[in-house]
């Protein structure tokens, strides 16, 4: 999200930017609402169910997004796509920051349609934190509390339990600018759980984070969110991240959904080259008649499966093979004439990007890069074992 967010990272009271308020007292005049707004109680839906249920539509000039989400209490779901999916649009319409052109919104059996964001019950951290820079930690998480209407003296015993949860008693009265960039995250998630969210939103939550803190923030984030009693949303970019906080993915490509699913099927059977070069796949539709499958890319594979009709066929890089010549010997099934486009590092292996026959990606160490003289514009050939070919329908 990088244009027009609230300055806050309880949704529940999100201030448009700042001025941040003078005192803890939520009367600061940065948006925060002491009082129970009007539309806080949210209309009663007629059917009520437990959760997310919620159909975005919004129409921003060229761009049109239209997604259902749907998630019980407990779920976290995350929002993956490339730039320019639509993400941040979606998160910023569940908030309220962005109105649906059309769709509905309920959480919990109750429309959200017409609440105002500060009075939705939904908390919103940011990747940045956006926390108050003049108010304490606890202060800051008190914040929520206070603009819930309860007393200032609550109110902080319950930030100073938020941060005790946190691992964070010890830093309650340190500003934002003495905490590290991890520390910030947690009191910026404290903050949005100390107004009890029925839903959680996370904007790109570890973005900011330097590799070292961003691993130990995403495992305590896992926990807090495996114990986080109602529906999270999170919007990412990494696959990692979504992978690990996750139960569900919500792949998202020019505004619309194009697979969801846990992470585990979603790895396994990718539908589109993004989602294929995420999980690292070599990805082809084709038309399958028992274990062949005419790719509509050209050529054949084998594979183990037993199918027919419209399929997907998917492939590790690690599981082809290279030769500088026709392997003799091999039978002529999964082996194809090729030639290297380009050449990359890839953790320890050497990534070769194939064209000819076939455009695939392969995995060599580098001791066989070296072996083989792979080079740009090299000729090599490419073989896969049938057994290490995925074939699942279309
Ligand atoms: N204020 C705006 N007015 C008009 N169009 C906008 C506005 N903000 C974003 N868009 C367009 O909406 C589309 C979706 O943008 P959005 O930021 O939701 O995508 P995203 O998936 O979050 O991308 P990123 O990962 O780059 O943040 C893009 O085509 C973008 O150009």
């Amino acid at each position: 999200m990088t244009d027009n967010r609230p300055a806050a990272a309880d949704g529940a009271s999100a201030p448009q930017g700042p001025p941040a308020p003078d005192n803890d007292s939520c009367t600061g005049g940065a948006g925060g609402n002491p009082k129970p707004a009007e539309g806080r109680h949210p209309t009663t839906h007629p059917h009520p169910i437990t959760g997310l249920d919620a159909r975005l539509v919004v129409d921003r000039a060229a761009f049109h997004l239209d997604i259902t989400l749907t998630a019980a209490p407990g779920d976290v779901l995350a929002l993956l796509g490339p730039n320019g999916a639509g993400k941040t649009t979606a998160l910023r319409a569940l908030a309220g920051l962005t109105p649906l052109t059309d769709g509905h919104l309920n959480l919990d059996g109750a429309s959200l349609d017409r609440t105002p964001p500060e009075s939705r019950p939904v908390g919103v951290v940011f990747q940045d934190y956006l926390l108050f820079p003049h108010l304490t930690a606890l202060d800051n998480v008190a914040f929520g509390p206070r603009c819930q209407g309860v007393s200032k003296s609550e109110a902080r015993e319950q930030a100073g339990a938020w941060l005790d949860r946190m691992g964070l008693a010890a830093h309650a009265g340190a500003k934002p600018r003495r905490l590290s960039g991890g520390q910030a995250q947690r009191v910026a998630l404290a903050r949005a759980l100390a107004t009890h969210p029925r839903l959680l939103l996370l904007d790109e939550p570890l973005a900011a984070l330097d590799a070292r803190t961003r691993l130990e923030v995403r495992g305590q984030l896992r926990r807090h969110l495996a114990e986080f009693e109602a529906v999270a949303v999170l919007v990412t970019h990494d696959p990692l991240d979504a992978m690990v906080l996750a139960d569900r993915l919500v792949v998202i490509e020019h505004g619309r959904v194009v697979q969801e699913g846990t992470p585990a099927d979603i790895a396994r059977h990718p539908r589109t080259d993004y989602i294929a070069q995420l999980v690292g796949l070599n990805l082809y539709r084709g038309r399958a008649e028992r274990h062949t499958v005419r790719l509509d890319a050209g050529p054949e594979i084998t594979t183990t499966e037993d199918l027919s009709g419209p399929v997907f066929v998917a492939f590790p890089p690690s599981a082809v093979t290279l030769f500088r010549d026709r392997p003799t010997g091999a039978s002529a099934r999964n082996l194809w004439r090729c030639e290297v486009a380009g050449l990359e590092t890839h953790g320890d292996q050497i990534r070769a990007d194939l064209d000819g026959e076939l455009s695939l990606a392969a995995d060599v160490t580098t001791v066989a890069a070296a072996e083989l003289e792979l080079h740009p514009g090299a000729a090599v050939w490419a073989t896969v074992k049938a057994m290490q070919t995925h074939a699942y329908p279309a």
